[in-house]
């Protein structure tokens, strides 16, 4: 990665990390180690936070924005996990200020803390001219969260394992969301545990694991052939059952989304936003300027993707 000249001259550096949808969200039985093991695709949308990063002498966190107070100001802030993870590789001391402009939802499933991580690292790199490679930032990245690398990696990706590993996919076009924030989030944890407890009590049987596991292909092609009206029936969360019996009143709102006119709605990731993909910006529009008076949301956003991965702005 080679630093540019701006950071040096004002001493401060952003970067903006992209939130993300899973389209796809195949999720295996829970691992030895509490994990499971997925194969989802990603794609980053253009609601983003943004990082800046200044020479101090301590570490510290502040954030602002309408989430702020939910967020952790703190060592154990994913940002400021980062920033030491970074500074141990690099061997030098975390002193740094860390400043977060929050949009995306915190607890909503869409990666708003691995973004956080992500922009620190990406900033970071910059701010103390690190001569590191995308790889050795994807495995510090990978240690601090299962979604971290995606974050850094943006636009549409194939992930497996955790979910850290990652293909790029093909995909053509722009897609125009719209998404609806829970009031309560959710947390990632308990929502794989509830997935887990839902499964025992329906089956009782042995879980077809290449079945949960396989590679979503005709969703990979409805991507490269860039129509929304191909991609919309095939979204597909297998988190999402648990996310609604956590929170059944995400079913209304998912009703109310594809009444209001969206392709199709899922849950995102673990949840609770819910993501309506659209026909176009337009419909959208209509769809988020409805479903806010509907009053089945703390508030709608609309959003598009694929967005670009973490990168820096400039100097601050
Ligand atoms: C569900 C997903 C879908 O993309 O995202 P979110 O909806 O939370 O944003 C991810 O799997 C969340 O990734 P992330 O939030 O980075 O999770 P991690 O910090 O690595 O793990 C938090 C906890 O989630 C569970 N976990 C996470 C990833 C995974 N493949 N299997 C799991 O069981 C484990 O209980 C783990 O202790
Ligand atoms: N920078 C951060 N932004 C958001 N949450 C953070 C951050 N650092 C730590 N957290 C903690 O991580 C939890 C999950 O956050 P988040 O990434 O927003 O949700 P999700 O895993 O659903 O995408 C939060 O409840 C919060 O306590």
């Amino acid at each position: 990665m080679s630093p540019t000249s701006l950071s040096v001259v004002s001493g401060s550096v952003i970067a903006r990390a992209p939130s993300k949808v899973n389209l796809h969200l195949g999720v295996g039985p829970r691992r030895d180690d509490g994990y499971h093991d997925l194969v989802t695709v990603f794609q980053a949308l253009s609601l983003h936070d943004d990082i800046r990063v200044a020479r101090a002498s301590d570490l510290t966190i502040a954030v602002r924005g309408e989430w702020a107070n939910s967020v952790p100001a703190d060592s154990s802030n994913l940002a400021a996990r980062a920033a030491v993870a970074l500074a141990d590789w690099a061997g030098r001391p975390a002193k740094v200020a860390i400043d977060i402009a929050k949009t995306i939802p915190v607890a909503g499933g869409m990666a708003g803390g691995s973004a956080d991580a992500a922009g620190a690292l990406v900033a970071l790199a910059q701010l103390w001219k690190l001569d590191i490679s995308r790889d050795e930032l994807a495995e510090i990245a990978a240690d601090l969260g299962s979604d971290v690398p995606f974050a850094l990696h943006g636009n549409t990706a194939l992930g497996t394992g955790r979910g850290e590993q990652l293909m790029q996919v093909l995909s053509r076009g722009e897609y125009h969301w719209v998404l609806a924030l829970a009031r309560e989030g959710l947390s990632t944890p308990a929502v794989y545990r509830e997935l887990d407890r839902l499964r025992e009590s329906w089956s009782g049987q042995d879980l077809d694991e290449d079945e949960l596991l396989r590679r979503p292909d005709e969703l990979m092609q409805a991507l490269a052939s860039g129509d929304p009206h191909a991609v919309a029936p095939l979204l597909y969360n297998d988190l999402q059952p648990a996310a609604l019996s956590l929170q059944p009143s995400l079913r209304r709102t998912l009703r109310a989304g594809v009444d209001a006119g969206a392709l199709n709605g899922i849950v995102s990731g673990s949840g609770p936003t819910c993501a309506f993909l659209c026909a176009d910006e337009q419909s959208a529009v209509n769809v988020a300027a409805e479903l806010s008076g509907a009053g089945v949301a703390r508030s709608v956003r609309t959003a598009s993707g694929p967005a670009p991965g973490t990168r820096v702005l400039g100097d601050g």
